[in-house]
């Protein structure tokens, strides 16, 4: 009979209370490099997993599994909603991008990635950059977003931006009657490699911006860029993002910047951003409707980089992915006309959405025991 795990110490109690709905938690460590990194598999009822590696000085180790579990439980609603027949995986990296990386650190993490053997497929995401993955992908094959002349679909963070972009637009459409980014202000938070495009996107279509960033080089640069457009941008302190008076806030960094602290402090009449897990916990949806501050619940709004590594997976096809990142205005509208219709906040209207997808399919994914048999014969 199997032994009855001992639960009584506090450790092993959290640990599995913690990861609770995830199918697997992967601890890596590789000393040589200072490689800490975890990778997280939240559900492949839809195909195995798929999301980005994110790089950050997190101050403890409890932070770090907190947001991979968070983050890769965000993929699979985002694959769920966006129709892919992938799973919500993510991985996060313990370091400073700026300090802590080198090439064999992403060698050795290419290296645990291949032990899953194609059960999670990963790229970029905040702190980490196509060059560190194609020094993953020397190691294994199941990378993706790298540059086109590697064989990759290059820069995810290009179809993420065009899809914030649309749902702006779209989100402008339902408050204000019409499409146009022109003549309103937007506030940006992070101008890293999705940031950065939409507002260089605004700036072109005669938008009105203030940003902030924690990096003095990117605020420099997009002064820069404003100025070829013959505009300035108005730049805030990390911490007055929140209350400046901009139509609508666009966070493109970290996730948890909607919570009981800050929600009061917005003035803005929505929230349309690519930064994931937006909302510290999802009851504060209802803060922001109380306030009729329009939300775009953040995995509809920026699965575009989702749309294009999962379309490479299949064969990449450039057109394909345009016309579905696309398809994200027409998702947010309709998900803004359900929350009214139904007299339920836009998150509500979103997880049902992709509830239903998931219950169709309620069983762990066969993909990897497909088209294998058993080593072993072993007679019963
Ligand atoms: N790269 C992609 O294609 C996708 C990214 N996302 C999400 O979008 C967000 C941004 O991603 P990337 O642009 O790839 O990351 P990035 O690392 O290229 O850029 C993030 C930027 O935010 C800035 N930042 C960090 N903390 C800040 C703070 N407190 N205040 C102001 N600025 C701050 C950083 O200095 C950096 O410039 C992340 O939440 C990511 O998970 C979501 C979907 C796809
Ligand atoms: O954008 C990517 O490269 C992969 C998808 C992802 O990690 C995300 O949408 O957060």
């Amino acid at each position: 009979m199997r032994q009855q795990l001992d639960m009584s110490s506090n450790t092993s109690m959290d640990i599995f209370e913690k990861i609770n709905g995830h199918e697997q938690v992967m601890f890596c460590n590789d000393p040589s490099t200072g490689l800490q990194a975890i990778i997280a598999i939240h559900n492949t009822s839809l195909g195995p997993a798929l999301g980005g590696t994110r790089m950050y000085p997190y101050a403890s180790l409890d932070d770090a599994l907190q947001d991979v579990l968070r983050l890769s439980e965000g993929m699979t609603n985002k694959c769920a909603a966006a129709d892919i027949d992938f799973g919500g995986g993510k991985a996060v990296i313990i370091g400073d991008p700026k300090k802590d990386k080198s090439p064999a650190m992403f060698r050795a993490y290419g290296q645990f990635v291949d032990s899953l053997n194609g059960r999670f497929y990963t790229g970029t995401d905040m702190g980490t950059t196509m060059e560190d993955f194609v020094q993953a992908s020397k190691e294994t094959n199941f990378i993706n977003g790298i540059p086109e002349e590697f064989g990759g679909s290059g820069d995810s963070s290009i179809p993420t931006a065009q899809g914030v972009i649309y749902g702006l637009k779209a989100t402008n459409h339902y408050l204000f009657g019409n499409d146009a980014l022109k003549g309103r202000t937007y506030a940006i938070q992070g101008l890293g490699k999705v940031g950065f495009k939409i507002a260089d996107s605004l700036l072109r279509e005669g938008a009105n911006l203030i940003v902030t960033d924690i990096y003095p080089e990117v605020i420099a640069a997009i002064e820069e860029t404003a100025a070829q457009y013959n505009t300035a941008v108005t730049v805030v302190e990390s911490n007055e993002i929140y209350e400046t008076d901009a139509d609508i806030f666009v966070p493109c960094a970290m996730g948890g910047i909607l919570n009981e602290e800050t929600i009061p402090k917005l003035k803005v009449k929505a929230v349309v951003g690519s930064a994931n897990n937006q909302l510290q916990a999802e009851h504060l949806a209802k803060n922001l409707h109380d306030k009729e501050i329009l939300y775009a619940p953040d995995y509809i709004v920026n699965a575009g980089g989702l749309i294009q590594v999962a379309d490479e997976l299949y064969g990449p096809n450039k057109n394909r992915v345009l016309l579905k990142t696309k398809s994200i205005y027409q998702a947010i509208l309709e998900i803004y006309q359900q929350a009214e219709l139904d007299v339920i906040t836009t998150l509500e209207a979103a997880n049902r959405k992709c509830q239903q997808r998931l219950e169709q399919q309620r069983h762990r994914n066969n993909f990897f025991t497909r088209h294998r048999s058993p080593k072993w014969t072993i007679k019963e």
